[in-house]
This record gives C-alpha cells, sequence and structure tokens, in this order.
C-alpha cells in the first residue's frame, strides 16, 4: 500500500484553484501541468452550479420495479448532475442507490419518471442511442473489473474499445491511444506500473487503473459505484481525491456511491441520500453534517416520515 501512497497521483500535488474559482476544465487525459511536487492534497471542491446552468443528467419522479407489479426499488426520485461536480449517493444497503446509477446506463427498468443523461431520454432510447450513451459513461466498480492476466496498459486501452470499435487486443491500438493511455496512467500516478499484469497490484493501484479505463473513453459522465469498499482508509481518500479533481478539472460530473460518512463529507460537492428509494436528504456538502445524514441510516419505524419532511429536491 506504501507504494501507491508514494506514488500517489502527480495532479494531487499540483496548486488548488481557489473555490469559485472555476478552474477550465480540460479534456480527460489531457497531461498534467508541470512541476507539481508537494505533498498530496484534498483538491478544492467545485463551486456550486450556477443558477440556471442546465444538468448533464436529469432525474426527475423516477420509479423503478424490477418486476411488473413487483415493489418499487425507486419511488420518485430527483437528481440533476451538472458538469464539475462530484454528488456522493448514501444511503443503507438496498436503499436503491445501484438501481439508480443503473437507470442512468439503461440497466434499470424505467418504470416512471424521466432520465435525461447527456441530452438522451433513457425511456424512449433505442438500441443505436443506448450503445452511445454507455459509451460516454465512464464506469467504475468496487472490485475494480480489471483483466488480470493483461498488463495495466492493455487494460486501459480496453476503454477505447467503445469508441474505437471492435480491435485487436494485441497491436490493435494505435500508437496515439498507446499515448493516451499513458498519459493517463501518468496522470493517476502508475506510469511505472504500465507493463505490469494487473492482478500484481494493490486494490488502490488497480482503482487506479479502472480510473485511467474510464477516462480512456472520454467521458462524459463518470459513475462510481462503491468504488473504495475493498480499500483502506488512506487508498479511499486518494481514490477519492482523484475523482474529485477529474470532476473539477475535466468538468465531468462525478456521481459517487458511498457508505462511509466521512468520506463523502470530505470529498462530495453534494449529497443525496436515499433510503427506501426515496431522496432523503439532498443538499450542499457543506451544510451537512453526520447528525443531519443519521436518519439515512436510522431503523426506527416512522424514520422516512421524520425526515420526508425535510425532503428537498436533489
Ligand atoms: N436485478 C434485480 N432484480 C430484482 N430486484 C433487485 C435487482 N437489483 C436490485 N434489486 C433490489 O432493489 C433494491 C435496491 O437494491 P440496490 O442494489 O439498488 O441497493 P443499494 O442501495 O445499491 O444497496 P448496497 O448498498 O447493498 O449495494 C434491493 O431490495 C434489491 O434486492
Amino acid at each position: 500500500m506504501s507504494a501507491v501512497v508514494e506514488h500517489g497521483p502527480r495532479r494531487l500535488a499540483g496548486p488548488a484553484a481557489p473555490r469559485g474559482t472555476g478552474a477550465a476544465p480540460r479534456p480527460a487525459g489531457a497531461a498534467s501541468p508541470a512541476g507539481a511536487a508537494s505533498p498530496a492534497r484534498t483538491p478544492s471542491l467545485s463551486p456550486s452550479p450556477a443558477p440556471g446552468a442546465r444538468p448533464l443528467v436529469s432525474v426527475q419522479g423516477l420509479e423503478v420495479s424490477y418486476a411488473a407489479g413487483g415493489p418499487r426499488v425507486l419511488a420518485g426520485v430527483d437528481l440533476d448532475l451538472h458538469a464539475g461536480e462530484i454528488v456522493a449517493l448514501l444511503g443503507s444497503s438496498g436503499s436503491g442507490k445501484s438501481t439508480l446509477m443503473r437507470s442512468l446506463t439503461g440497466f434499470a427498468p424505467i418504470s416512471a419518471g424521466s432520465v435525461q443523461v447527456v441530452g438522451t431520454d433513457m425511456s424512449r432510447v433505442g438500441r443505436g442511442q443506448l450503445r452511445e450513451v454507455r459509451a460516454s459513461v465512464g464506469q467504475v466498480f468496487q472490485q475494480f473489473n480489471l483483466v488480470g492476466r493483461l498488463s495495466v496498459l492493455t487494460n486501459v486501452l480496453t476503454g477505447a474499445l467503445r469508441s474505437a470499435g471492435p480491435v485487436n487486443l494485441v497491436g490493435g491500438f494505435s500508437s496515439a491511444h498507446r499515448r493516451r493511455a499513458l498519459a493517463l496512467l501518468d496522470r493517476v500516478g502508475i506510469a511505472h506500473k504500465a507493463a505490469t499484469q494487473a492482478r500484481e497490484l494493490s486494490g488502490g493501484q488497480q482503482q487506479r487503473v479502472a480510473i485511467a479505463r474510464a477516462l480512456m473513453q472520454s467521458p462524459k459522465l463518470i459513475l462510481a459505484d462503491e468504488p473504495v469498499a475493498s480499500l483502506d482508509p488512506k487508498m479511499s481518500h486518494a481514490v477519492l481525491s482523484l475523482l474529485q479533481e477529474i470532476a473539477r478539472e475535466d468538468g465531468i460530473p462525478v456521481l459517487v456511491s458511498l457508505h462511509v460518512l466521512p468520506l463523502a463529507l470530505e470529498h462530495s460537492d453534494r449529497i443525496v441520500g436515499l433510503r427506501h428509494g426515496r431522496v432523503l436528504v439532498a443538499d450542499r456538502t457543506d451544510r451537512l453534517d453526520a447528525d443531519r445524514l443519521a436518519p439515512l441510516y436510522d431503523d426506527r419505524p416512522g424514520a422516512l416520515l421524520d425526515g420526508a419532511e425535510g425532503r428537498t429536491a436533489a
């Protein structure tokens, strides 16, 4: 684990843009500015979206039942995601976090309500459009989902498959793809592991490879479903700092589900809390604390109703 800390993401060491200045987003995968060599830090949070700014993701009144006539797993969920922000999705197990994420890529059935993802209405999407939406969404998972016997570089290159179409995994990528993949590995701090088999990496390193692979897609949105659930606290902070940095610097909205409140409070711009498939809390992170989030995990009968009085739109 210490190796990962030693080779932490270079961008984390750069000077932070003051909150609210809106540092200009740069294209995903662009090389880092030189001269970043101070200790790791938490990037400053993104400014709040400008009033009236059009969200890249807009979910309104979403209801999901996995089976016709079955229970509603999501029951009237609203969620907006804007360029450059990282939003933490909280809620106890079974509250519907993964289902909400799946609805953004067409993997959960939309029973009612509206889901717009980068300009596409997911309730009317055709097969071709669905492929396009999925190609524009970078995904990061708890178990990293790397191919262990392939090199780190090849794993990152597979991120280009969606945009490049089918290619031969051995020697099938262009040199431009390879340069870009290496630049991304450099950005996430593990270019020195490019030739190593993915299975030889620590969990934190593997998650960085998964993030580089997601960036290889040139995503318009990143979904991270419990990306730090398998990592120790230090690694969790490092990975979330990296996602924060990507949101702020590349202008890519990041939706990240988490189970650890302090991580959400430290690394997100906004928090949306689900309970039994409803939004119970939705606010800017700097207005929230553990007390306000406690009802998300309160199993008292009626706790949902207590909290619902204060429900706000996400
Ligand atoms: N494919 C499916 N078919 C039927 N029910 C499902 C399916 N996927 C999830 N569910 C149900 O939907 C509910 C919400 O599950 P979901 O995985 O979205 O919750 P979660 O908040 O992500 O939980 P966790 O934190 O444990 O990952 C649960 O009751 C679950 O059993």
